[in-house]
């Protein structure tokens, strides 16, 4: 047997089956390439689904994350650690906050969102207004605000007061919105959705309106912060700063890190008793995300991943192939729209070529590569998506 064949029967006797079950074990990465378990490797446009900002084993994060466990490992949020307080205040530097904000760490992006749920709630108000399509994660509160139907139903009932319009709207937020609306939560793309993008002024038009309303402007940075789409944070692109920004995935560069981050008064609202987590933001997975933050400054990777990205989609739409109906997205979060339903069988192209591409929708390919992919990476994607695409009728 195989060893991947040997890990899928594993798999199936040993895990719930919650996530299908994968037809590949993964033993080693480096860079922008995994190895499976019989040897095999690929070029990674996953990233652990838009987590590994630095690719895998990325010397900055394995020395942190080596030398952090060794001095200070884990200690709880009775205490404070410099490493903590030292990625709170770059954070809220970054968020061009400084000194006016505060953050709650936690451990996924889940996680942020019900921090900042209970956020919106503590403003005395109850309604929050999401979107339709939308997805802020899988717990129950994060389940509520996620704008996906098919997604709630088993777990209802949900907690109540939240709205969904259709995303991208200006008009039908501002027909939900009020003064009785404790928060709007938005993503800046909504990625899970297929990289869906706004029209240029909806944050701003968002940020108009929570301004007028009272209500919290929380941008749910999850998916797009930390470099992302080429800017430290996708809502930076808008010229606007939210009232709470929630993050998770890249931000650890593997480890499990997230962070809801209140701007101004709203950063007080949280009192002690009133939310917590054991784990969330210990010093080790506070040092990798200082080394993510590090290296992402010191490599110039914010302008590396417009450069890298802008070569990326447009190489794809240069190809002109029929099957690809649109590019879009921004910096390395690039979605290839589709003319027909058939991401799947091209993903499963892609896979027994060498390339793990996510088929985040049945008409659009996810493109969320480590923000290190080199232009040759993206090149030798480009040179063989045509015969990928037109593969899609193959069996696997
Ligand atoms: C925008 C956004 N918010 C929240 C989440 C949930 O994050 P997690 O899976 O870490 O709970 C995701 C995950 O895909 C996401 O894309």
């Amino acid at each position: 047997m195989t060893g991947n064949a040997a890990g899928t029967q594993r798999w199936q006797s040993s895990m719930m089956d919650n996530y299908g079950t994968p037809k590949l074990t993964f033993t080693r990465g480096s860079g922008c390439e995994l190895t499976d378990a019989d040897g095999r490797t690929y070029l990674d446009f996953v990233s652990g689904i838009a987590v590994n900002a630095l690719g895998h084993a990325h010397p900055a994060v394995v020395e942190a994350v080596r030398h952090q466990i060794g001095e200070l490992g884990h200690v709880s949020n009775l205490y404070a650690h410099p490493r903590g307080l030292e990625l709170a205040e770059r954070l809220l530097d970054l968020a061009g906050a400084a000194g006016r904000g505060r953050v709650l760490f936690c451990n996924s992006g889940a996680e942020a969102n019900e921090a900042a749920f209970k956020i919106a709630r503590l403003t005395g108000r109850l309604k929050v207004v999401a979107t339709e399509g939308g997805f802020h994660g899988r717990t129950m509160g994060a389940l509520a605000l996620t704008g996906q139907p098919a997604k709630q139903k088993p777990f209802e009932p949900l907690p109540p007061g939240v709205v969904h319009v259709p995303y991208g709207d200006a008009a039908a937020l501002e027909s939900a919105v009020d003064t009785e609306t404790a928060a709007i939560f938005l993503e800046p793309v909504q990625g899970e959705n297929g990289v869906v993008v706004p029209p240029p002024d909806y944050l701003r038009a968002a940020r108009e309106l929570a301004d007028r309303t009272g209500a919290l402007l929380v941008v749910d940075e999850v998916q797009t912060g930390i470099g992302r789409t080429g800017t430290w944070f996708a809502f930076q692109r808008a010229g606007i700063v939210p009232d709470v920004i929630t993050l998770a995935k890249g931000l650890g560069g593997g480890l499990p890190i997230g962070a809801c981050i209140g701007i101004g008064a709203v950063g007080d609202l949280l009192h002690p008793g009133q939310h917590g987590t054991t784990f969330g933001g210990n010093p080790v997975v506070c040092a990798a995300a200082l080394a993510v933050l590090d290296t992402i400054a010191a490599d110039g990777l914010l302008a590396h991943v417009e450069q890298v990205g802008a070569e990326l989609a447009d190489g794809i739409r240069a190809l002109e192939h029929p099957l690809v109906a649109e590019v879009r997205g921004a910096g390395l979060l690039l979605g290839v729209g589709l003319t027909a339903p058939v991401s799947a069988s091209v993903a499963a192209a892609a896979q027994r070529a060498g390339y793990l591409i996510n088929p985040i929708q049945p008409d659009a390919l996810r493109l969320c590569p480590p923000l290190v992919l080199r232009s040759d990476q993206a090149r030798r994607l480009v040179t063989d998506l045509p015969a990928l695409l037109s593969s899609h009728e193959e069996k696997p």
